[in-house]
């Protein structure tokens, strides 16, 4: 992993640093802006030659100069020498403008893969923790803003400082005291904007985080409309959504107002810098210190010094916004995955014996670490074997899955795959070998078979299907119009939630795993179709061996063997025939779940694990 640089306190540093193969074209686009800017001002230094050549004639510049005779003629070699320049400025501001916004949109580019890849890295409990829409909006909004910066701000920073520098020279070959007088507002326009710019600063990062928590609330609120149509909270989410807008709104007023006073002051200083021009210039010329070519062309040097430097307000005000956004892309950058990829393989052959040792486990809050919720857990899965974890909600059932996926990391004790303890297994041996359905099924928008296939990309069509009718989602699949060619929506939302689960099912199939972690995989389909993937799975199973999370106890009563959690413990463990003859925990639920099922029998609904 390449080091990066802290981006939060010099975010400008840290591009120039981060992005060094775009180096070369940073060096020829300021080349060509530069270039661009000295054939700008060639074109006004002419004019003043022009005017020279008119009122003074064979004593003008360009007859003394190049030698050349005759009014006509030289005011030719001026209009050539022009129309050269009128090129210059042409072909090199395509250049500049060519590569300056491909220099923008590569960095943009690179910057928006870049955070997006460390977002992917980073754990599962990061993303608990932050909400979706700030990362987004640091991908999207915060990422744009830098391009917008270098697209249009960078080359107008670089023209106002050459046209600064071009002109300076001018009037410093003319004369010392205009030299002076023009300058006079510079400084004055200088520290005014290094003033402006410090005032700015907190102000546009307050701007920029407003932007992000009213992008969380817009990524939240789309995310459950149907929740929030259900409650009827429309009008309480309006109002949030307005109030977050409206932190937004105040925020960029506060800074709008300090950056819009920044123009009207630079150009009072600019009057006061024009007028004392205009004046001791016009003066030098009637006492004869000062030609009147040279006068015309440095009255029209000072607005061309001047009058840019009220750009600079806004080009401030974009590299301002700029640095804030730079600085959230960063800091995004600059975090670090708790969990790293280790180095290990799996030792062949593999055979999947899972085991957890003293396995002690939390979760972190962003205020710190929460307290325990699975508290020296020991429990062995042999290879080949099928075991479940059963135990009431809020058990560690969840939790002690996201440890065997490396999701999180356990804060004692070990968790081995194989005899390997999955930390220093690398993540494509520990995660390739495992095929998981989680609690909450997530399908990508894309064709069933695509979501099939997603842990395989290159599986045949045969090989979908046949994972597909294991997962007993042939059927209803094939009853699409367009079969596997269906497209599910996002997150899959055009299917049922049994029949995401059993695509899901089919996907971890696919996968032929040695190991197969299903957490409330049927939780939603009904007891004639659980069935007959029970059915499927034993099958499935034979082979490998599997941990299943299960709420209602009949899908798993075939286990080898059980696990109960209490409150993230092994309360007891044992067949299902065992456990029953046990009188403990595992029987009370056992009791209460057929006492539910020959209710159900006569009601209709469906036998669940009793919750606290
Ligand atoms: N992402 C999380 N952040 C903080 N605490 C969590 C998180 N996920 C779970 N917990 C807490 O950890 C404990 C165990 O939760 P877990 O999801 O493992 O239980 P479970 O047995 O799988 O429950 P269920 O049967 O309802 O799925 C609970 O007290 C829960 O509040």
């Amino acid at each position: 992993m390449t080091p990066v640089p802290d981006g939060t306190r010099r975010p400008l540093a840290a591009l120039w640093h981060h992005h060094r193969r775009h180096r070369p074209r940073v060096v020829a686009a300021v080349a060509c802006s530069s270039l661009n800017t000295a054939a700008d001002v060639v074109p006004e230094l002419l004019l003043g030659v022009a005017v020279d050549v008119v009122v003074r004639g064979a004593d003008s510049f360009v007859a003394t100069a190049l030698g050349v005779e005759g009014r006509f003629s030289q005011l030719v070699v001026v209009a050539v020498l022009n129309a050269l320049a009128w090129v210059v400025e042409s072909a090199s501001d395509y250049a500049a403008s060519l590569l300056w916004r491909n220099l923008a949109q590569s960095v943009e580019h690179d910057l928006r893969v870049a955070a997006y890849a460390r977002a992917q890295d980073l754990d599962v409990g990061w993303h608990e923790r932050t909400p979706s829409g700030q990362v987004l909006s640091v991908l999207t909004e915060d990422v744009n803003q830098l391009e917008r910066y270098l697209d249009v701000g960078a080359r107008t920073i670089l023209h106002t400082f050459w046209t600064v520098v071009l002109v300076g020279a001018v009037f410093a070959a003319s004369s010392w005291q205009l030299l002076l007088l023009a300058f006079v507002p510079v400084p004055v326009i200088v520290a005014g904007s290094i003033a402006f710019q410090r005032r700015l600063e907190p102000l546009y990062a307050a701007v920029r985080e407003a932007a992000g928590e009213v992008s969380a609330t817009l990524a939240a609120n789309i995310g459950g409309l149907p929740t929030i149509k259900a409650f009827t909270a429309e009008a309480r989410e309006r109002a949030r959504v307005a109030a977050v807008s409206e932190g937004y709104r105040r925020a960029n007023a506060a800074a709008i107002r300090s950056s819009s006073a920044f123009v009207p002051l630079i150009r009072m200083a600019i009057l006061a810098g024009f007028t004392c021009t205009l004046l001791l210039g016009g003066w030098f010329v009637l006492e004869g210190r000062l030609e009147v070519g040279l006068y015309s062309v440095l009255v029209f040097m000072t607005q061309r010094l001047l009058w840019p430097l009220t750009d600079l307000g806004q080009t401030l005000d974009l590299h301002q916004r700029a640095m804030a956004s730079t600085r959230r892309i960063f800091r995004l950058l600059q975090e670090q995955p708790r969990s790293l990829d280790g180095s290990r393989a799996l030792p062949a052959p593999v055979r999947g014996r899972l085991e957890l040792r003293g396995v002690r486990f939390g979760y972190d809050s962003i205020d710190g670490s929460g307290p325990d919720v699975l508290h020296g857990l020991d429990l062995v899965v042999p290879a080949g074997e099928t075991h479940a974890v059963v135990g009431a909600t809020g058990a560690g059932k969840s939790s002690l899955l996201r440890l065997v996926l490396r999701f999180a990391d356990p804060r004692a004790g070990q968790v081995l795959l194989d005899g390997v303890d999955v930390r220093e297994l690398t993540w494509e041996s520990l995660r390739g070998a495992i095929g998981y359905v989680s609690q909450d099924v997530y399908l990508f928008h894309g064709t069933v078979r695509d979501n099939i296939a997603y842990g395989r990309p290159g599986a045949t069509d045969e090989q979908v299907r046949r994972a597909a009718r294991l997962a007993e989602a042939d059927g209803f699949v094939s009853g699409f119009p367009d079969g596997y060619d269906t497209v599910v929506g996002e997150r899959g939302q055009t299917l049922s939630g049994g029949q995401r689960q059993r695509i899901a099912l089919a996907r971890a199939i696919l996968r032929d795993p040695v190991l197969l972690v299903l957490d409330e995989a049927t939780s939603a389909v009904d007891n004639e179709t659980e069935a007959a993937i029970q059915r499927s799975l034993a099958t499935v199973t034979a082979e490998r061996t599997a941990l299943v999370v299960a709420h209602r106890l009949s899908t798993i009563r075939d286990a080898d063997r059980i696990w109960v959690l209490a409150r993230g413990r092994v309360a007891e463990a044992g067949t299902h025939e065992e456990l029953v003859a046990a009188g403990g925990l595992y029987a009370q639920l056992w009791a209460v779940q057929t006492g539910e099922a020959a209710h159900a029998a006569r009601t209709g609904a469906s036998p669940r694990l009793g919750r606290p």
